[in-house]
Formats: C-alpha cells, sequence, structure tokens
C-alpha cells in the first residue's frame, strides 16, 4: 500500500467530501470503498452548511485528513489556508491546490512552486495538485514535497487520463515518487489504467458523488484499483505491431 510522509495508507482510493446528496450517503461510500484518505475543504465546507456534525461525521470515518486549499487562486491565499487548515485538523498534510484558470480550474504551476516552498519550510507535508507537466515536477520535488498529485482531467469532468504520454514519463522519471492521479476521473476503467501505469493512488470526487449510487461507484473504483494495481504487479506483456500466433502450429492436421 501506498506510503506518503512515512505513514502507510491502507487503500488506494482517496475520496473527496464535496457534492454527495446527504452527509450519511457520503459516509456509506467511505465504508462501503474502503477509502483511507478523505480530502477535505476549509473554505467550502465552511460555507456549505460543513458544521459541527459534518466534521463529526468525517472524524468518525476512520480514515487519514488531508485538509485542502480549494478555491484558493493565489500562493498567499493558499498558505493561509493550510496554516488554518492545521489548526483545525490538526494535521501537516496538506492538500495544496492554487487554480490558475477559472474555467479550466488547471492548477497555476508558478504560485504552486511559490505556495510548496513555503509550506515545506513552514513544516508542510505538501501534496500538490498539478498539471502532468515534467519540469514542475522536478521543482516540486526539490522543494522539498515528497508526494506529487497530476491532474488526469480537469475537475469535475469525468474525462480520465487525458496525456497519457506525459503521464507514462512521470511515472519513467519518477520511479520512486509516490504520485497521485488527482481529478478529472469518470470510471473505474479510468483508475484500473491509471493503476497499470504504476501510480499509487487516486484521488476522486464527482465521479462517485454524483453517481445514481455513490457507495456503489466507490466500491467500483476500489475494485479496478485492486485490479490495475495486481495487473501492474503482475507484469503486462509488451505491446506490439506484428501479430503473433497464440496458439502453437506444431502438430496442426494438414488438410
Ligand atoms: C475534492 C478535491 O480535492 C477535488 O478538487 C479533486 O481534485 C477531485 O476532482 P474530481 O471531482 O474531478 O474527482
Amino acid at each position: 500500500m501506498p506510503v506518503f510522509y512515512g505513514t502507510e495508507v491502507p487503500s488506494r482510493l482517496m475520496l473527496g467530501t464535496a457534492l454527495y446528496p446527504s452527509p450519511a450517503v457520503m459516509a456509506d461510500a467511505f465504508r462501503r470503498s474502503g477509502a483511507g484518505i478523505a480530502t477535505v475543504s476549509l473554505r467550502r465546507e465552511a460555507g456549505n452548511g460543513g458544521g459541527q456534525d459534518f466534521w463529526a461525521l468525517v472524524a468518525g470515518l476512520g480514515v487519514h485528513l488531508l485538509p485542502n486549499t480549494a478555491g484558493c487562486h493565489t500562493a498567499r491565499e493558499a498558505v493561509t489556508t493550510a496554516h488554518m487548515a492545521r489548526e483545525v485538523f490538526g494535521t501537516d498534510w496538506i492538500k495544496l491546490e492554487v487554480i490558475g484558470n477559472a474555467d479550466t480550474l488547471q492548477p497555476d504551476p508558478f504560485g504552486l512552486l511559490d505556495a510548496a516552498r513555503i509550506l515545506t519550510d513552514d513544516g508542510f507535508h505538501v501534496f500538490p495538485y498539478m498539471t502532468e507537466d515534467l519540469v514542475l515536477a522536478d521543482r516540486l520535488l526539490a522543494a522539498g514535497c515528497e508526494v506529487l498529485m497530476p491532474w488526469a482531467a480537469p475537475i469535475g469532468t469525468g474525462l480520465g487520463l487525458m496525456n497519457p504520454y506525459a503521464l507514462r514519463s512521470l511515472r519513467a522519471h519518477f520511479p520512486d515518487v509516490p504520485m497521485v492521479i488527482d481529478a478529472g476521473l469518470g470510471l473505474p476503467s479510468q483508475a484500473a489504467a491509471a493503476m497499470e501505469m504504476g501510480f499509487d493512488a487516486v484521488l476522486l470526487n464527482t465521479a462517485v458523488a454524483h453517481a445514481d449510487d455513490p457507495a456503489a461507484m466507490a466500491e467500483a473504483f476500489a475494485l479496478a484499483l485492486r485490479a490495475g494495481r495486481l495487473a501492474h504487479d503482475a507484469g503486462p506483456m509488451a505491446p506490439r505491431d506484428m501479430a503473433a500466433p497464440s496458439t502453437p502450429l506444431i502438430g496442426k492436421a494438414f488438410l
């Protein structure tokens, strides 16, 4: 199972806590999937009726909490939010989001790097939500990040792994860095593909919360992650252009 900043988590599935039809449905999705980490947004949930009951429910899930800086558009805002989250949730883990474009919600690589440098200096364990850019990954690691969270596709789109070439390249360049595919996954098969590529975990929210049956969908993702990881560890065959017979010809009857 993946190890993030020295902590082994019991599942490769990380779930968001927003958009569910009700807190009870959210709790069911966690229970049925066995997800090991819940990401929580101080800002969003504080503004969306996330009162004491909600926090008590989240605490009762028995999962690791990964506070995030969702909704922050500058490094400064993200740093301030991270500090507040550390106080509220009592963890130095922070999923760092610095949004660079209001339409695509894509991460701002410059603001992200600035904020990551500040927060690692301040003792945070930073999980940066990033584009799949190799150079950015290199800089974030140099800034002290020990986990990377490249996106699959823009948040909430469900488009899946948009740039498999770049994701494969990231994985190949940094084989020992724990990497989580975050955002844009729509289907369990996409999560399985991420596992087959060798990624360590996935983080998703909309695909589960907006399913007709969120708990069933969460379980489907958990099963897909298991299958994909098993396939990865089993050593997949190398694809080839030329056909190769899978049935031996020796002993074939002559007609
Ligand atoms: C909950 C959270 O952190 C989201 O910002 C995350 O990136 C999930 O994205 P999807 O909703 O596309 O799965």
